[in-house]
């Protein structure tokens, strides 16, 4: 059996394991406890499984104190950078050493977070349209691109993401335009797809999101990077503009986002819902 803890960013939820105890096979575990059905669960919570896995490696040594995140989805697949995840595994490590200022290491470079009372604030680096960066199949950035229903801009805020702005994400059937953006022949890597309207009625830059997440292969109740990729495609579009923050709405929560010539950074609220014990397989013996 291994201790494992259960965080969520805005409603996108993640399994923590320490990565000093032995997973032998990160895979399997990823399939088995993120499963909507019949992953983890415990009484007295609503939800069954999870949206991955945060595999955090901490290290104590250093000042602030680092974490090597490696974050494996429902499918199997290691995902590069995951915003929310960004912001749960600082709060878990927060909680491990008292500092208020830790350095997340992800395969898409090392985002520094800031853990406050209410808010967990992530600097979320240069958003990238570059076709090799994003990556397109294609040798120009794709910005406003037909595919399939959506007028689409894609963006790498740490994993890619194809962006469409329409007049009201409720009115899209994300169940049958996520996969077929995600999986278009331009991204050779596929694409999170994420959808965005602005909500006229709150002043401010304020967007209503909904993301369909390559590697859960479904809709999530939050998404950081795609909350970012909002904001730099509308700032690319020319629908904000200069230095600004936007304050991106997804079914789970508020998360703000600040934009300028400088990066960008992410804050929401981040909640540890339970710890528990699982157990895992046996590693194989060489015998
Ligand atoms: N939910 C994450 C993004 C995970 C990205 C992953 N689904 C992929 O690109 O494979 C976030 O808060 O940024």
């Amino acid at each position: 059996m291994i201790h494992v803890e259960k965080y969520h960013g805005t409603g996108n939820d993640f399994i923590v394991v320490d990565a000093a105890l032995t997973v032998p096979d990160r895979r399997a575990f990823a399939i088995k406890y993120c499963d909507r059905e019949t992953g983890i669960s415990q009484p007295d919570t609503e939800t069954t499984g999870a949206d991955g896995v945060l595999f955090l490696a901490l290290e104590k040594q250093y000042s602030p104190p680092r974490v090597v995140m490696t974050l494996v989805q429902p499918d199997g697949s290691v995902a590069t950078m995951c915003g929310n995840g960004v912001r749960c595994a600082a709060a878990w490590a927060a909680e491990q050493t008292g500092a208020d200022e830790l350095m997340i290491d992800t395969l898409a470079g090392t985002r520094r977070a800031t853990v406050g009372d209410e808010t967990v604030r992530v600097e979320m680096g240069q958003p990238s349209f570059d076709p090799d960066t994003v990556p397109l199949a294609e040798e120009s950035p794709l910005i406003e691109a037909s595919i399939d229903d959506l007028t689409v801009t894609a963006v790498n805020t740490g994993v890619p993401h194809a962006v469409a702005f329409v007049d009201d994400v409720a009115d899209v059937d994300l169940q049958r335009i996520g996969p077929s953006v995600r999986n278009a022949s331009v991204f050779p890597e596929g694409a999170n797809v994420t959808i965005a309207s602005k909500d006229a009625e709150r002043p401010g830059h304020v967007f209503e999101q909904r993301t369909f997440e390559r590697g859960v292969e479904d809709e999530t109740a939050s998404c950081g990077t795609g909350a970012v990729a909002i904001a730099a495609a509308a700032r690319r579009l020319g629908r904000i503009d200069g230095s600004e923050s936007v304050t991106v709405c997804p079914e789970g929560g508020t998360l703000e986002v600040t934009i300028s010539a400088d990066g960008t950074t992410l804050a929401g609220s981040v909640a540890q819902s339970y710890a528990t014990e699982l157990p895992v397989a046996e590693p194989r013996r060489i015998s």
